[in-house]
């Protein structure tokens, strides 16, 4: 894994799950001397540091099956260039960068090297995560199958073509910011409302995980699980009506569009 920050650092302690079957140590690099520092004495991670050792990408991903790029998207290609030349015969190379497309990757590769490009998100952590992985135009359904398997050890997968993954970034990739920002939102208003910050967070974070676990294991749709939280001339009804009215539906379409158009200025190189 070339880079663990927030999202390669998220798929490897899924990774390091001693429940997960996968060959170990598995060797990571870092910016840093102090956060590959941070893995001296664990014995299923090997980390070298790009700071320290120039060699260190080139070391990592010698005799690796599979290569997960896990840098910012503008420097995915100049880390692809610098291990061009170490990568294993049939070795597959992911990325997971917003806006860089599996051509851009190609280009710096030998010809006929798999490429897959996957969108995680960093419930992957707990292994709560969802991936969409594309395959590039060398990555047939044998490589697919690694990359969804090796996905699968950190959460749900979903298959897409290339051309969807700006999409499920705007979905499900950002996702879990789009939550958290609405559990600030409450944490914030339930304070407002007299409760202290320890009140607030039982009170938000059980609600959350009790819905979306609901959500889950009952099968329903939101639509039926709100209604029954919703009782005719009660409560609820009149907040959600307050909600209602800020248009969420425009709101979600003029986010994501959002979110895209980022993706798609990363992809022009802005
Ligand atoms: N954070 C998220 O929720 C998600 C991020 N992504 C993608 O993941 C990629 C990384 O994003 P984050 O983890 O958020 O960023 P980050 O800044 O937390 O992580 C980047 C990591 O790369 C390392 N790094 C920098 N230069 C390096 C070098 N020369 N050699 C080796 N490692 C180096 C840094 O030390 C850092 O740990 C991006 O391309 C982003 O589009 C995709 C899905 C979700
Ligand atoms: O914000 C970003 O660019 C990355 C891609 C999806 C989630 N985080």
């Amino acid at each position: 894994m070339i880079g663990v920050g927030s999202m390669g650092g998220a798929i490897l302690a899924g990774l390091r799950d001693p429940e997960v079957r996968i060959e170990r140590p598995i060797a990571v690099t870092t910016r840093s001397a102090a956060s590959a520092a941070a893995f001296a004495g664990s014995p299923d991670v090997v980390a070298h540091a790009a700071e320290t050792d120039p060699e260190a990408n080139r070391r990592a991903v010698r005799g690796a099956a599979v290569v997960v790029l896990g840098v910012k998207p503008w420097m995915v290609v100049d880390a692809v260039r610098e291990i061009a030349g170490e990568l294993a015969p049939g070795a597959i190379v992911v990325s997971v960068a917003a806006g860089i497309p599996c051509a851009a990757i190609e280009a710096e590769l030998p010809e006929g090297t798999p490429v897959v490009r996957a969108m995680p998100n960093t419930p992957s952590q707990i292994g709560l995560g969802v991936t969409g992985i594309a395959a590039g135009a060398a990555a047939g359904s044998a490589e697919i199958s690694v990359v969804r398997r090796l996905f699968e050890t950190v959460g749900e997968v979903l298959e897409v073509r290339e051309s969807q993954i700006n999409d499920v970034a705007a979905v499900s990739g950002s996702g879990p910011a789009y939550l958290y920002l609405y559990a600030e939102e409450m944490l914030a208003a339930a304070e407002r409302r007299g409760f202290d910050p320890a009140q607030a967070r039982t009170l938000v974070q059980q609600t959350i995980r009790g819905a979306a676990e609901l959500w889950a294991a009952s099968g329903e749709e939101p639509a039926e699980l709100r209604r029954r939280v919703t009782s005719p001339k009660g409560t609820t009804e009149q907040a959600v009506l307050v909600l209602q009215d800020a248009d969420w539906g425009g709101l979600f379409d003029r986010a994501l569009a959002a979110n895209v158009r980022r993706s798609e200025e990363l992809e022009a190189g802005a």
